[in-house]
C-alpha cells in the first residue's frame, strides 16, 4: 500500500462510525440550500434533496470548532459516534501523531473563535462554477503573515513569501536501512551533503577482468533530506511555505515518488493532517470571519477510472466545462473545521483503495490516491450565497514507481496497470515540466491522473515533488531511476529549456489530443519529435536491436569456445617436463575471465531489452493500438 494508506486501517467500529456519519451526512448534508445547487439537482431530479437539506441544522456541521477556545485534549476516539458530534471541541492536537513544529503549535492550543454554527454543512462538488478560482476578493487581516505563526516561522518569515515560494520543488528524502538490509549486511550507498543539497549514489559495477569498482552518480535538488530528518522537517521543507499561498489564489500539488519501500507512506501520511491543522489556524485566526471554508475530498484514480473513496467506491466522471475547467461530477466533497474529522475522512479512505500482489510487493497499492483539501469563500464573506474555490491543495500518493518494470511474474491485469502508471508518470513529469516553461500547452491529455489535476497545472501553481528513495545497495537501480526521473523534472528549472523548446515546437494546440507516449524507454520519455507514433517502427527498431545483441552474444560464445580449442591444444603441449604449465594455465584464466565477463556484459543487456520489450508490448496492448 501507498502513501497514506497502510497506516490508516480502522478498527471495525471505527468503520462502521464511518460508514454511519458517512449515510448520515450523504443523506443530510448535501448543501442544497444555494440556489445554484437547488438549480442543479433539480435538473438532475434531484429536488426532494433539496428540501431535505434545507431543514438540516448547521450545527450538524462535518466538522466543529471550539467556540470559547477550551481544548478538550485526547478527544478522539475510534469508536466515537460521529452522526453525533454535535458538540465543539478544540479541533487541534488530538492525535498520537506529533504535529510540526510542536512548540509553536502550543501557542495556539485551543484557539478557535468560530462559532459552530458557522460552518454550514458540506457539499457535493458538483459545479463547474466550483472550480474556477474566486476572482480577486480583497482580504482583511492584510498580511497573510499577520498570523504570528508565520510570523515566527522560519519558512516564511520573509514579507509576501507568496511569491518567492518555488513553482516546483523537488526534494529527495533517503530513508534509513531496514532491519531486514542491516542482517543481510546491506551497504548504504547513499551519502547526502543536506547544506549543499548534494547526494551521490555510489554504485558497484564490474570490470570486464571482473574486478569491481565503484561509479559514482552526483545529483543536486533544491533539497537533499538524509536519514536523520523528520516528518516535521519533512513538512516544514515542502508543504509549509505553499500553505499561506493557498489563501491567495493558488493550487498547489504535493507527491511522493519513488520504489515499493522507499519511504512514500511514511512521508506523506503526516502531510494533509499538518498542512491542514495550518490552514485551520490561518481560517480561524488570520481570516476569522472572512466566510472561508476548508472542503476535503478523497479519491482514486485505478485502472484510469475515477472512484470516489468517501463514497462506496462510487465511480465519478470527470468533465469539462466551456470554460475548460475540470470538474468530477458526482466527487463527494466535505466541509470541514478540524483535524480530526480530517483524519477520520483519510482513515475511511484510505481504508477503501485499491491494492494487489505485484512481483514487487505482496501489498501494493495499484491506484493513485488523490487527496484534495480545498479553500473556499463567499464571494461576499457570507455563507449566502455559494463558495467559490480560492486555492486548493491535492496530495498525491502515486503507486510505487517500479510497477510497470516489474512484470516479469505479472498476469495481464496487473501488467496493463503497470502501463497505465508508467503512462501517468511520464504525464506528469511532463506537465511540470510544461508548468516550469510557463509553455502555453500543458500536456495534460497524457494520462487520467494529469487530467483531474489539469486546474492544478494552470494559473497560479505550485508543485513540490518529494523522491523517495532506498539507501540499500540491492535498491542501486531503482533509486538512480527515481533521482533521474526527479532530475528530470528539476533540469528544466536549471536553465536547461532546449527539451522544453522542442516540446512547444512540436506540439501546438491543434495537436492536444495526438499526445503521444512511449513507455519503452528505461525513464519513459515521450516521443516528442514523432507526432505519428506508430507501435510498429518501435518494434522493429527494437527487433532490430536485439537481433544485434544476439550476434554479438553469438559470436562472443564462438570466440570463446575456439580460444579454449586452441588453448587446450597448447595446454596438452604444455603439460610436458620441463614446460611452464602454470603460466599457460594464468594466461588461459585471464583470456576466459575477459571472454566470461564480455559474455556477461551482454547477457544484462539483452535482459534489459527484454524488459523493454515487455514494457512496449504491454504499452500496445494498454493503448489499443
Ligand atoms: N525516513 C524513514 N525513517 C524511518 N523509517 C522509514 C523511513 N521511511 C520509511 N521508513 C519505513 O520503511 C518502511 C517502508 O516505508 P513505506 O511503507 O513508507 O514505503 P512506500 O514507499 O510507501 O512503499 P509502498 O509503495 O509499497 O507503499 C516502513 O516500515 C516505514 O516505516
Amino acid at each position: 500500500m501507498n502513501a497514506l494508506g497502510r497506516h490508516g486501517q480502522r478498527s471495525g467500529s471505527s468503520v462502521a462510525a464511518a460508514a454511519q456519519h458517512q449515510r448520515q451526512y450523504t443523506d443530510n448534508f448535501v448543501d442544497v440550500s444555494s440556489s445554484s445547487n437547488g438549480q442543479w439537482l433539480q435538473s438532475a431530479g434531484l429536488q426532494h434533496l433539496q428540501q431535505q437539506s434545507s431543514n438540516t441544522s448547521s450545527s450538524m456541521d462535518f466538522g466543529y470548532y471550539n467556540g470559547n477556545g477550551a481544548q478538550d485534549s485526547r478527544m478522539y476516539n475510534n469508536s466515537r459516534n460521529i452522526s453525533t458530534q454535535m458538540s465543539v471541541t478544540g479541533g487541534a492536537n488530538l492525535f498520537s501523531e506529533p504535529f510540526s513544529p510542536p512548540a509553536r503549535h502550543k501557542k495556539f492550543g485551543g484557539v478557535g473563535g468560530d462559532d459552530p454554527s458557522d460552518f454550514s454543512p458540506g457539499l457535493l462538488d458538483l459545479h463547474s462554477h466550483d472550480t474556477e478560482l474566486i476572482s480577486e476578493v480583497p482580504i482583511s487581516g492584510a498580511s497573510l503573515y499577520a498570523d504570528p505563526y508565520y510570523e515566527n516561522s522560519k519558512q516564511n518569515s520573509k514579507k509576501d513569501k507568496g511569491s518567492t515560494v518555488a513553482k516546483i520543488k523537488v526534494v529527495v528524502r533517503k530513508r534509513p536501512l531496514n532491519k531486514k538490509e542491516l542482517a543481510k549486511n546491506e551497504e548504504d550507498i547513499v551519502t547526502t551533503e543536506s547544506h549543499s543539497n548534494c547526494l551521490a549514489v555510489h554504485e558497484t559495477k564490474l570490470k570486464v577482468d571482473l574486478t569491481e569498482y565503484l561509479e559514482k552518480h552526483e545529483f543536486v535538488f533544491d533539497a537533499v533530506l538524509n536519514e536523520e530528518v523528520s516528518n516535521d522537517e519533512v513538512y516544514h521543507e515542502t508543504v509549509e511555505p505553499i500553505v499561506p499561498i493557498i489563501f491567495q489564489r493558488t493550487k498547489a500539488t504535493c507527491f511522493a515518488y519513488g520504489q515499493t519501500g522507499s519511504g512514500k507512506t511514511f512521508t506523506m501520511k503526516p502531510l494533509p493532517l499538518k498542512a491542514s491543522r495550518d490552514i485551520l489556524r490561518l481560517m480561524h485566526h488570520t481570516y476569522r470571519g472572512q466566510g472561508f471554508q476548508l472542503h476535503f475530498s478523497f479519491f482514486e484514480i485505478y485502472g484510469g477510472k475515477l472512484f470516489d473513496l468517501l463514497n462506496d467506491r462510487k465511480k465519478l466522471c470527470m468533465r469539462e466545462d466551456g470554460s475548460k475547467q475540470v470538474c468530477i461530477v458526482g466527487l463527494q466533497e466535505y466541509r470541514v473545521s478540524d483535524v480530526e474529522t480530517i483524519k477520520e475522512l483519510i482513515d475511511r479512505g484510505n481504508s477503501t483503495r485499491s491494492t494487489g500482489t505485484t512481483g514487487a510487493n505482496e501489498e501494493s497499492s495499484r491506484s493513485h490516491a488523490i487527496l484534495q483539501l480545498c479553500v473556499k469563500r463567499s464571494v461576499d464573506g457570507s455563507e449566502l450565497k455559494p463558495a467559490k474555490v480560492v486555492g486548493k491543495l491535492s496530495f498525491i500518493d502515486l503507486a510505487g514507481s517500479e510497477r510497470g518494470a516489474d512484470t516479469t511474474d505479472n498476469d495481464k491485469q496487473t501488467r496493463m496497470e503497470g502501463a497505465e502508471i508508467n503512462k501517468s508518470l511520464l504525464a506528469l513529469k511532463e506537465c511540470i515540466r510544461a508548468l516550469d516553461n510557463d509553455q502555453g500547452h500543458i500536456p495534460f491529455r497524457g494520462s487520467k491522473l494529469t487530467e483531474v489535476l489539469r486546474d492544478s497545472f494552470v494559473g497560479n501553481s505550485r508543485t513540490v515533488m518529494v523522491s523517495c528513495i532506498s539507501p540499500n545497495a540491492g535498491s542501486c537501480e531503482h533509486t538512480l531511476n527515481t533521482l533521474r526521473y526527479a532530475d528530470r523534472v528539476k533540469s528544466l528549472s536549471k536553465g536547461n529549456k532546449k527539451d522544453a523548446i522542442n516540446f512547444k515546437e512540436s506540439t501546438t494546440q491543434a495537436e492536444e489530443d495526438d499526445y503521444d507516449v512511449d513507455t519503452t524507454e528505461e525513464f519513459y520519455e515521450p516521443k516528442l519529435e514523432s507526432r505519428n507514433w506508430n507501435p510498429d517502427d518501435d518494434l522493429n527498431a527494437l527487433l532490430k536491436e536485439e537481433e544485434e545483441l544476439v550476434d554479438a552474444h553469438r559470436k562472443q560464445v564462438e570466440d570463446t569456445m575456439n580460444i579454449v580449442r586452441v588453448e587446450m591444444n597448447l595446454l596438452v603441449e604444455a603439460d610436458k617436463p620441463g614446460n611452464q604449465l602454470d603460466d599457460y594455465v594464468a594466461k588461459l584464466n585471464t583470456v576466459l575471465a575477459q571472454k566470461a565477463a564480455a559474455i556477461l556484459q551482454l547477457q544484462n543487456r539483452l535482459a534489459h531489452f527484454q524488459k523493454r520489450l515487455r514494457d512496449h508490448n504491454v504499452l500496445v496492448s494498454s493503448s489499443g493500438l
